[in-house]
């Protein structure tokens, strides 16, 4: 396939983390996703790829029900975590969005210490018990998204003093100091350069030991290279779900092809 490159790597457990069925999302009376059904992966990374509008951002924010503060949006259908549908009235979102964590566009540190913007979740979930326990959070969610030996003599300093690719690695580290299981991530890349881009791809790659990791991207070579399956959006539908080396090399959907090979985007 012209330059794509696919890294062949294999999914760590066939295990489904989050399973959404017949999921439609509307905007006012506009729809935005239509009847999806997706068995996301634990501990694998999940690429969504498809055209501009196609409903990625859409589908991705109902998996932490982000949506849920667009006053227009509505869901419909079932979305489970480890098999508890996280739209039960019980469910409260603020607890939900520490399990199921999000990385934005743009890079989005408070007007905080780089200590505080990492402490900050730990702290309003009461997650640690004295300075001891908070400080080594902090470290360790530093050390997870490879900014601790950039910033361990700075931790005071603000957060928005960083270069844009520290940024967005420390809205990481903010995202795994609640110790969540999945990450959302989109498109975490896009205000990068190439070198930070490179940086939180590796990152992304050892993430995925640890949490289930869903990112809406536009470059298919970086589906390919970060992720281990791939869906494909078109108009609001989930056109194709495999693995990613399948949906590089021998999709089964001719929207599929067209896409990867350009004709349609
Ligand atoms: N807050 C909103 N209010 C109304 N319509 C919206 C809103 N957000 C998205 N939409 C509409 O829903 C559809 C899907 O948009 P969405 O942003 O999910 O697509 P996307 O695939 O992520 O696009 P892009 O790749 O350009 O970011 C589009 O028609 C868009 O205009």
């Amino acid at each position: 396939m012209n330059d794509m490159r696919v890294v062949e790597r294999s999914v760590d457990s066939n295990l489904s983390k989050i399973s959404a069925r017949n999921v439609q999302v509307y905007y006012g009376e506009a729809q935005a996703i239509r009847d999806v059904n997706i068995e996301i992966l634990d501990r694998a990374v999940t690429a969504f790829i498809g055209p501009s509008g196609c409903g990625k951002s859409t589908f991705l924010r109902t998996l932490n029900r982000m949506n849920d503060t667009i006053p227009i949006c509505r869901v419909e259908g079932m979305i489970e975590l480890d098999g508890e549908n996280i739209y039960d009235k019980r469910v409260d979102p603020v607890q939900l969005r520490a399990k199921v964590g999000m990385v934005f566009q743009k890079p989005n540190p408070f007007p905080k210490s780089i200590y505080d913007n990492v402490a900050y979740g730990p702290r309003i979930h009461g997650l640690t018990r004295n300075k001891a326990d908070l400080d080594a959070v902090v470290e360790s969610s530093l050390r997870k998204a490879a900014l601790w030996n950039e910033v361990k003599d700075r931790l005071h300093a603000p957060g928005t003093g960083l270069s844009g690719g520290q940024q967005q690695r420390l809205c990481i580290a903010r995202a795994v100091a609640t110790s969540p299981e999945v990450l959302l991530m989109d498109e975490p890349c896009s205000a990068l350069d190439p070198i930070a881009t490179a940086q939180v791809e590796e990152l992304i790659d050892e993430l995925r030991s640890n949490f289930s990791v869903v990112i809406v991207t536009h470059s298919m070579q970086q589906a390919a290279r970060v992720s281990q399956k791939t869906a494909f959006f078109h108009l609001g539908n989930l056109v194709e779900y495999d693995d990613t080396s399948q949906i590089f090399t021998n999709p089964k959907d001719p929207r599929t092809e067209s896409y990867i090979t350009g004709r349609i985007g």
